[in-house]
């Protein structure tokens, strides 16, 4: 069996040692080389609490892709870095499976237009949890009937971007189902910046930022004397692995890029 070769960029983080781990055991997978800058020269398994792997930390992605013959990039790093780190990878045909958040759509269309241009797959999850991607969809089809509707999302506090990347493509998805329309009284006034949440075509998105927690959310939507709620909890990170194993799979046969795991699920 033909191994799947993966390099993992911010290997060091929190997410990408659980991809770390995670790529150890799959048999049809195979960690081909670690990007970190604060653990450069170190050894991945080391860090990650899974003993010797042979596998030193490389600071620099271009380092990484030009040393190991890989075939898939997962990313799990930060706003700044991770589309220069897809154009670099799509360029020399290592397709790229990348959780970071923080993409813009402008960035994921010009990213879609590369991995056109080099026939190169490529997947972008905002939230790698089956039960996240089922929960906005779910959200999406309740937009069409009640489309009052907020969202809350909340999270860990070491988190850096505000909304999170799965609020925004719950709203993106929302925002097919449901006409613009502007909520709440017309003459409502924030008392202190901020209280209504971010806006959003009409509706508003709430970020709560506590120590403790992972990664949550609820959308609710109000009707006349009905609330509907619909809610996800991470509860620890191993919880986005089946997720990103099965992109790792799939990105294998696509010569496109691919925004959302709902789009490579059989819903
Ligand atoms: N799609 C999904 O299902 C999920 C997505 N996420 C997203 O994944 C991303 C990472 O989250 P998390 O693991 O918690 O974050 P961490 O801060 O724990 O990890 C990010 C890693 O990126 C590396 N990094 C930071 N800045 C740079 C840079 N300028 N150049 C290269 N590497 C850099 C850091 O390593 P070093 O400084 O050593 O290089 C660090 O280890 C976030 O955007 C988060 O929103 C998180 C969970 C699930
Ligand atoms: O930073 C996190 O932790 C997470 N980030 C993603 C997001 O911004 O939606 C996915 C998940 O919520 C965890």
């Amino acid at each position: 069996m033909m191994k799947i070769r993966v390099i993992v960029a911010g290997a060091s983080g929190r997410m990408g040692q659980e991809v770390v781990k995670m790529l150890v055991k799959e048999e049809n997978m195979e960690l081909v080389g670690a990007i970190s800058r604060s653990q450069a020269g170190k050894d991945a398994g080391e860090v990650v609490g899974i003993g010797y792997l042979g596998i030193p930390f490389v600071s620099s992605t271009l380092e990484a892709l030009s040393k190991t013959k890989a075939n898939v990039l997962v990313d799990f790093t930060t706003p700044e870095v991770v589309k220069e780190n897809m154009e670099l990878a799509m360029q020399t045909g290592v397709r790229p499976v990348v959780g970071t958040s923080g993409l813009s759509q402008k960035d994921v269309a010009s990213l879609a237009k590369t991995s056109k241009k080099t026939g190169t797959g490529a997947i972008i999850a905002p939230n790698f949890a089956i039960g996240a991607v089922l929960m906005m969809v779910f959200a999406q089809k309740a937009a069409k009937y009640l489309p009052h509707v907020e969202i809350i999302e909340s999270h860990h506090d070491r988190k850096l971007d505000a909304p999170s990347g799965t609020s925004l493509k719950t709203a993106e998805m929302i925002n097919e189902n449901r006409a613009e329309m502007r909520q709440g009284h017309p003459e409502e006034k924030e008392l202190i910046d901020g209280a209504r949440g971010a806006y959003f075509n009409g509706f508003r998105i709430h970020s709560v930022r506590l120590p403790g927690l992972v990664a949550h959310q609820e959308v609710l939507f109000g009707g006349n004397g009905q609330l509907l709620t619909v809610r996800h909890d991470s509860f620890n990170r191993e919880s986005f692995m089946p997720g990103v194993k099965l992109a790792v799979e799939k990105v294998m046969n696509l010569d496109r890029l691919v925004y959302g795991l709902e789009n490579i699920l059989d819903l």
